[in-house]
């Protein structure tokens, strides 16, 4: 089979900073890749990249074989990017928002319609499709994030801590949807710290650090290796560098 994403010796510096120090990864149809890391690791940096928000990377990154490079419009219109921060427009309506979002998509009226009120409704947002988002929760913006995202039916979506501020309920139906969204032979690229989620639904995950893949497979795989029962386990053997007790202890010494 042949890879959705490819990613060769990929390199990123900010000035004379480099973040991502050569990675490499492919990722094939309908595949859940876990994309986790310690903070400053270079997940945002690496999902900027894929998404052509970041442009001036060394390295070859091809999507459906087409080369990032010079294909960046074409790949874009593949992609659904939930961000792990993102302005929604405040003024607008969910509805607004994602008509908006829609038509830089070119999705029809009609078709677009349809979909965003299916979407906003399975959301749970049916009553406040038509007010102004300045007055939503936290919780409710992500979810307009996320239809945003999805809304065009890409073959490849990106989420970057797309949980955040969600409900318990909500976390529920979002790894379902991503389950489902996997078997309809999407490719989803899932970023985030939540460990207990990304190893339920991710059938591979990759941790980085310090800009290189530290350990790639399945979770089990993982656990093989590592002899650990949680990700959470693996991610601290792997990537904590003092004791969590000792850390926590001298954060209390700020106090003395
Ligand atoms: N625009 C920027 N200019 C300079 N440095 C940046 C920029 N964006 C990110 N960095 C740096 O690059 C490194 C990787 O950042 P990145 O946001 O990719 O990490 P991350 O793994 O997504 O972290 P987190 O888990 O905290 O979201 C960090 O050291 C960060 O300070």
């Amino acid at each position: 089979m042949e890879p959705v994403i490819s990613i060769r010796n990929l390199r990123k510096s900010y000035g004379d900073k480099e973040v991502l120090k050569g990675i490499s990864l492919d990722v094939y149809p309908g595949q859940v890749l876990g994309y986790i890391g310690p903070n400053g690791a270079g997940k945002s940096t690496t999902v900027k990249i894929l998404c052509g928000l970041i442009s001036d990377y060394e390295g070859e990154v091809t999507v459906k074989g087409l080369d990032l490079k010079t294909n960046s419009l074409q790949i874009k219109s593949m992609i659904g990017y939930v961000p792990e921060l993102a302005e929604l427009y405040d003024v607008l309506t969910p509805v607004e928002f994602l008509q908006f979002c829609g038509s830089l998509y070119g999705l029809g009226a009609k078709t677009g319609n349809d979909r965003i009120e299916k979407m906003l409704a399975a959301f749970g947002l049916q009553n406040n499709m038509h007010q102004r988002m300045d007055s939503f929760s936290k919780g409710m913006r992500q979810k307009v994030l996320l239809a945003s995202g999805i809304l065009h039916n890409p073959d490849i979506i990106i989420l970057d801590e797309p949980l955040s501020g969600l409900d318990a309920n909500s976390v529920i139906i979002i790894k379902e949807l991503i389950s489902k969204l996997a078997k309809d032979g999407k490719t989803i690229f899932y970023c985030s710290h939540m460990m207990d989620v990304v190893e339920k639904v991710s059938d591979r995950i990759i941790l980085i650090d310090n800009g290189t893949v530290i350990a790639d497979g399945s979770f089990e795989a993982l656990q093989q290796q590592q002899g650990d029962t949680s990700l959470e386990q693996i991610f601290a053997n792997l990537t904590a560098k003092n004791s969590f007790t000792n850390t926590a202890d001298e954060l209390m010494r700020a106090f003395d």
